[in-house]
C-alpha cells in the first residue's frame, strides 16, 4: 500500500503574510518528515509521531516551544497518539519542562500498562524514561508572551467561536501494511486555568485511529471538541458509510450549530484517501502522498508540488 501522511498546524484566525510563509513552511516540513519516514519502512506510529515532533520543536506552533501561556504564564501542554493496529494509545496533560510531549505521550502507550499520565506522574515517569527535563522558559517564546498580555486586556473571556492565531499540531498516516495512527499536540488555550486539560490528550476527541475506518487529529475549541467527541463522532460515520467529506462536515456541522464550536480535521480511511476541513477562518495543513506534496491556509488555495 502506498503511505500517506497528512498534517495540521491548528485552527486560525487569518494568518499575517509574513508569518503564512513560515507557517507554510512547517507544515511542508512536517508532511515531507513522516513520509520519509514512511518509504523508509518505518510505521504509521513513526511517521505521526515524526510530523508531529517537527511542529513542537517549531516556535510558530502553539505545541512544545512555542505553546500558549497559562494564566500564571507557564507552558503546560497536552498530547495524545494512537495506533490502529490494536488501538493501543498514549497520553499525557499537564505536562511542563519537557521539548516532546509526543514522545513520552507514545512512550506511555508503549512502557506503561496505561493509556493516560498527567502532571507530577507524568513528569516523574519522562525522568524514568531518561527523558531531559529543560527549564520551562525555553518553551516560552516574545509571541506567546506577547499573546497573553493582550488576551489579558481584552479579559478574554473565553468564548466557544473565540478564533486565535494559534497552532496546535497533528498528524494522520497510512503505512505501507496497512496500519493508521494519528498524533495531535498543543499548548492548549491561551490564558487557560492551571490544570485545564482540552480534548488534545483525550482519545476520541483529540484524535483517533482504527486500521477497519481510519485516522482522524483535530484542532479547535477544546472544550466544544470534548463535549461531541469530535474525532470518533467522526469516524462513526465513516463507518456507518458517509464519505470522508461528509463525515467531516457532519461531524463539525453539529460542533458548530450545536455548540457554536468552531474547529478542524484532517481525516484518513483505510485505503488512504484523506480529507482536511475546517470552520475557523484558516487551518493550515499539508498531505503527501504519491510522491506529491499539497498544501494550503486558507480555503480558496491549494499547492500542489513534487515532493523531493
Ligand atoms: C481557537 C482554536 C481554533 C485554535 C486552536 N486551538 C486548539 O486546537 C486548542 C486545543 N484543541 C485545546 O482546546 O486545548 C489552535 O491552537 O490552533
Amino acid at each position: 500500500m502506498d503511505p500517506v501522511v497528512v498534517v495540521h498546524g491548528g485552527g486560525a484566525s487569518n494568518i499575517s503574510k509574513d508569518r503564512k510563509e513560515r507557517v507554510r513552511q512547517g507544515m511542508v516540513r512536517a508532511a515531507t518528515e513522516g513520509y520519509n519516514i514512511l518509504k523508509q519502512g518505518g510505521t504509521a506510529v513513526d511517521a505521526v509521531e515524526g510530523a508531529v515532533t517537527v511542529l513542537e520543536d517549531d516556535p510558530e506552533f502553539n505545541a512544545g516551544r512555542g505553546s500558549v501561556l497559562n494564566v500564571n504564564g507557564e507552558v503546560e501542554m497536552d498530547a495524545s497518539i494512537m495506533d490502529g493496529k490494536d488501538l493501543s494509545t498514549g497520553a499525557v496533560s499537564a505536562v511542563r519542562c519537557i521539548a516532546n510531549p509526543i514522545k513520552l505521550a507514545r512512550l506511555v502507550m508503549e512502557k506503561t500498562p496505561h493509556c493516560f499520565l498527567t502532571d507530577q506522574g507524568a513528569a516523574k515517569f519522562a525522568a524514568s524514561m531518561g527523558i531531559p527535563e529543560i527549564p520551562g522558559e525555553q518553551l516560552v517564546t516574545e509571541r506567546s508572551k506577547k499573546h497573553l498580555e493582550k488576551e489579558k486586556q481584552e479579559k478574554g473571556a473565553q468564548k466557544a467561536d473565540c478564533q486565535k492565531n494559534l497552532g496546535t499540531v497533528g498528524a494522520v498516516a497510512l503505512d505501507s501494511k496497512g496500519n493508521v495512527a494519528y498524533a495531535t499536540s498543543t499548548g492548549g488555550i491561551v490564558n487557560k486555568m492551571v490544570g485545564r486539560v482540552g480534548d488534545t490528550p483525550c482519545v476520541g476527541s483529540g484524535g483517533y485511529a482504527d486500521n477497519d475506518i481510519g485516522a482522524i487529529s483535530t484542532t479547535g475549541h477544546g472544550e466544544s471538541i470534548l463535549k461531541v467527541n469530535l474525532a470518533r463522532l467522526t469516524l462513526f460515520y465513516v463507518e456507518q458509510g458517509k464519505t470522508l467529506e461528509e463525515a467531516a462536515n457532519l461531524s463539525l456541522g453539529y460542533m458548530k450549530s450545536r455548540l457554536k464550536g468552531l474547529g478542524g480535521l484532517i481525516l484518513l480511511n483505510k485505503t488512504g484517501d484523506w480529507v482536511v476541513k475546517w470552520t475557523s477562518a484558516a487551518m493550515p495543513w499539508a498531505a503527501a502522498k504519491d510522491g506529491k506534496l499539497h498544501s494550503g491556509i486558507n480555503l480558496d488555495e491549494t499547492t500542489i508540488a513534487d515532493l523531493p
